[in-house]
């Protein structure tokens, strides 16, 4: 292997990039911009933007339709940032927190000229460092002797893009019993992924019968339910009685994904939980944030499950997605088992959206 990193490597090195406030360099149809999350933006870095030419500033065409922006380019906005504006007025574009005590912010002019896909691409990779969904760009004449002589993390398209939209491979690096409360037969394996994402993990109760249908969960994480005991969600109680289940079944295997907030991060699902306090719906509080109601890779869990020798499943489960996600992975659903706990007075709405919004069956 050579000494310089591969594209995966540097994309990994991307999102820390991002997460610092650090510009990453972006190349493709014979363009190249400078890139910058929105949220790590620090004064003297916009002001280092300024220098290089107009900065432009991407958003999903979630967050440009609360802000009332013209999204030119289909799923994204491209928006001018005039010069006289700072770190702030960027921030409440990006950030909704404020949007109903301020609601016109702008006038907000958005671009239609030239093409859209290095922002589109600076939306993906801000979105996958969990970041609120909001680039600043700035065109560069010579991106590859800008990114060299400041050391800047360079990101060819054409290599990034496949990258961006695959899953990454999985190793299972460790496994170790763990005695449970709902089953003393529990093996933990933890689950790492080779673009130096999440780890993942996957608890096995039992010596489930690989030749058989498996009594399976796909969890994604929730540090509010499955730790603190929230009441606003329910996935405490889905947990624990999926672990239940499996003890007393004798056998499972419970996927425990870190896809915290549906894969938009804990911050963001705080933001989200905040917008909930001011009356918005779980769904409506992941659009005014510019994200998807669901931003999970439903792939990652089928392609555990395979690892582990399971080519069928039977899937506790109230989403769907989950179900058509693991047929089309090439698992086998032999069955739907509903796992209705912890409804509450307090996540009632919230159950009561999903069912109508995103499917869940009741
Ligand atoms: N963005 C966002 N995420 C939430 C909210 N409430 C809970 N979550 C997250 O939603 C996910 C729930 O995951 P799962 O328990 O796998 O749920 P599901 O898709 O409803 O499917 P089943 O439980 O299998 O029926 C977790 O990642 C939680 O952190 C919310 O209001 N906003
Ligand atoms: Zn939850």
């Amino acid at each position: 292997m050579p000494l310089r990193p591969s594209i995966v490597e540097r994309l990994a090195r991307a999102r820390g990039d991002l997460r610092m406030g650090v510009p990453v360099v972006l190349t493709g149809e014979g363009q190249a911009m400078l890139c910058v999350a929105v949220e790590a933006l620090s004064v003297e870095r916009l002001a280092a933007l300024r220098v290089q030419g107009a900065v432009e500033l991407a958003l999903t065409a979630r967050r440009a339709e609360t802000l009332k922006a013209r999204a030119y380019d289909g799923d994204l906005a491209r928006i001018a940032v005039p010069a006289d504006v700072g770190t702030e007025w960027l921030r409440a574009l990006a950030d909704p927190a404020d949007d109903l005590r301020v609601p016109l912010k702008g006038p907000l002019r958005s671009l239609r000229e030239g093409t859209a896909v290095l922002h589109r691409a600076a939306l993906q990779l801000v979105k996958s460092a969990h970041l609120l969904p909001a680039a600043l760009l700035v065109a560069v004449p010579h991106g590859l002797t800008l990114a060299g002589e400041n050391g800047l993390t360079l990101l060819p398209l054409s290599e990034i893009l496949p990258e961006l939209t695959r899953s990454s491979p999985l190793h299972d690096v460790v496994h170790a019993r763990l005695p449970m409360q709902a089953a003393a037969a529990g093996r933990l394996h933890v689950f790492r992924p080779e673009d130096g994402g999440e780890e993942h993990y996957a608890i096995e109760v039992g010596r489930p019968d690989r030749s058989l249908p498996v009594l399976a969960r796909l969890h994604s994480a929730c540090f509010t339910g499955d730790v603190l005991g929230s009441l606003k969600c329910d996935c405490g109680p889905q947990l624990k009685a999926a672990l239940a289940q499996m003890g007393a079944a004798g056998a499972g295997v419970l996927l425990y994904l870190n896809q915290e907030g549906r894969g938009i991060g804990l911050a963001n699902k705080m933001r989200a939980y905040s917008l909930q306090d001011q009356g918005f719906d779980t769904v409506e509080a992941n659009h005014r944030l510019g994200f998807e109601d669901d931003e999970r890779d439903f792939r990652i869990g089928a392609g555990i499950l395979r690892q582990m020798g399971f080519s069928a499943v039977r899937l506790l489960t109230n989403n769907p997605k989950k179900l058509a996600m693991m047929e089309s992975c090439g698992l086998t659903v032999t069955e739907r088992v509903p796992l209705h706990v912890g409804q509450t007075e307090q996540n009632a709405a919230y159950l009561a959206t999903k069912a109508a919004k995103s499917g869940h069956l009741l």
